[in-house]
């Protein structure tokens, strides 16, 4: 099992070019399914659950052809429309093949994902909506079966903000009969991205970017070209990493008007931001200013950058709080970075941070995607030699993260 070993105490100096979004592309790639014609996607990060997303759609007939960051896909010859235990297990996107099947050929088995390490990842909202579409669904030995001739439009209101649901719902409105209305709609830029492609395939959409998506269903959709947006939670980790090292960085690649409020909380940190159209040089000098705040949805506070500010505030001159309201179990990054000298206590879901002048490097466990991350920037702000084991969970979303910093200047091997 490979690991990352990190001398920390480096300043960071040098360009990063971020890569395309894993939380836009992963429901992208799944839009593939809606068409018989060639989907032609560029800024494909280079990650594995991307390859495990494409695993999946390639068994059940859709053809891949990938150069790099380039992946075309055709779904003019689909033979299975089953996602097994097997391959959704590993990754909870692929529930996103659901609405596409189901609203294409009337007909899905996919497995339901289950929980995972940052808490329960429930679909009821997905079932709810896809029944509100005319859809028959049964649960059975860890599956949902879901049949409908033809899905038909609906007003759905889902009981909370999700942004899977949204993607699912919207991608299988597209093909249903009549209008369908998605109130309380996720706005996140990762959403409004998968709109954008669709509308590029054919899909009728008003409201792109706002809570409340009206969709025409259309007969079928045509191929497109789309480039997948730029990875925010990317740029952000690069950003914590900087206001925890100290130094001057450029990422390329990067989309300015996607942020979210995480952006001003690395003012307050103190991290110095020139903000171009797509560019962002960030310095930083001193240590860092505590900041607190609580998880949202977009474009409040992301629960994607919440354990890497968290590592940003442990050395941080004072005392902040974290409050995490996405999901239940997403603290567990918490006992590692006490393991490298932080003071972190949590009280239900809030973390309360002390605040100390210096970490010291030791070896850790990555638990999840983005505490992987949250560790490489401890370890990157820690005196002495931190060892993070585990790293799968950091190549499932970053797109080989310790070459990115070791050009930048981070003392960062991979050891396998
Ligand atoms: C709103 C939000 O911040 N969503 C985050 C969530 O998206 P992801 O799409 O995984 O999760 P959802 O947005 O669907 O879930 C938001 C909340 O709704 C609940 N829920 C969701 C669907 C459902 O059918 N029933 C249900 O109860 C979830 O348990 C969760 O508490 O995790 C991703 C990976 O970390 C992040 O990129 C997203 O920003
Ligand atoms: C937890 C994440 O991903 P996933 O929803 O794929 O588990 C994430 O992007 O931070």
């Amino acid at each position: 099992m490979d690991k990352l070993q990190i001398v920390g105490g480096k300043r960071l100096n040098g360009e990063i070019a971020v890569s395309g979004a894993k939380n836009a592309a992963l429901p992208i790639l799944c839009a593939g399914l809606l068409s018989s014609g060639d989907v032609e996607l560029s800024n494909v990060p280079r990650l594995h659950d991307v390859k495990t997303i494409l695993k999946l759609l390639e068994q059940t007939g859709l053809k891949v052809t990938q150069d790099d960051e380039n992946v075309t896909l055709n779904g003019a010859n689909i033979t299975s429309l089953e996602a097994p235990y097997e391959l959704v297990k590993t990754m909870r996107a692929s529930i996103l093949v659901l609405g596409p099947l189901l609203a294409r050929f009337g007909e899905a088995k996919v497995s339901l994902p289950g929980g995972c390490a940052i808490g329960s990842r429930p679909v009821d909202q997905h079932i709810k909506g896809l029944r509100a579409m005319g859809a028959e669904i049964t649960i059975e030995g860890g599956y949902i079966y879901a049949k409908a001739k033809k899905l038909k439009g609906a007003r759905i209101l889902t009981d909370m903000i999700t942004v899977t649901g949204t993607e699912n719902l919207l991608m299988a409105a597209t093909l249903a009969e009549g209008e369908t209305v998605l109130e309380n709609a996720a706005r996140e830029p990762e959403v409004t991205d998968l709109a954008n492609l669709l509308v590029a395939m054919g899909a009728k959409i008003e409201g792109i970017g706002t809570d409340r998506l009206v969709i025409q269903g259309v007969a079928e959709l045509h191929g497109a070209k789309h480039a997948v947006i730029s990875d925010r939670i990317e740029a952000a980790t690069f950003l914590c990493a900087v206001a925890a090292t100290g130094g001057d960085i450029v990422l390329t690649n990067t989309r300015t008007d996607i942020f979210d409020v995480a952006l001003d909380k690395l003012r307050e940190v103190g991290l110095q931001m020139d903000i171009g159209s797509n560019t962002i040089r960030a310095r930083m000098d001193g240590r860092p200013q505590p900041v607190s705040f609580r998880t949202t949805e977009y474009p409040g506070f992301p629960t994607d950058m919440q354990a890497q500010f968290m590592a940003v505030n442990t050395i941080a001159a004072g005392p902040s709080r974290v409050t995490e309201t996405i999901f239940e179990n997403r603290f567990m990054h918490v006992q590692e970075m006490n393991r490298l000298g932080a003071f972190i206590s949590t009280e239900g879901n809030t973390a309360f941070i002390k605040g100390v002048e210096r970490l010291v490097g030791a070896p850790v466990m990555a638990t999840d995607l983005r505490a992987s991350a949250s560790l490489v920037i401890a370890g990157m702000a820690a005196e002495g030699t931190t060892l993070i084991d585990r790293i799968y969970h950091l190549d499932r979303g970053y797109d080989r993260m310790e070459v990115k910093l070791s050009k930048v200047g981070a003392d960062i091997v991979r050891i396998k």
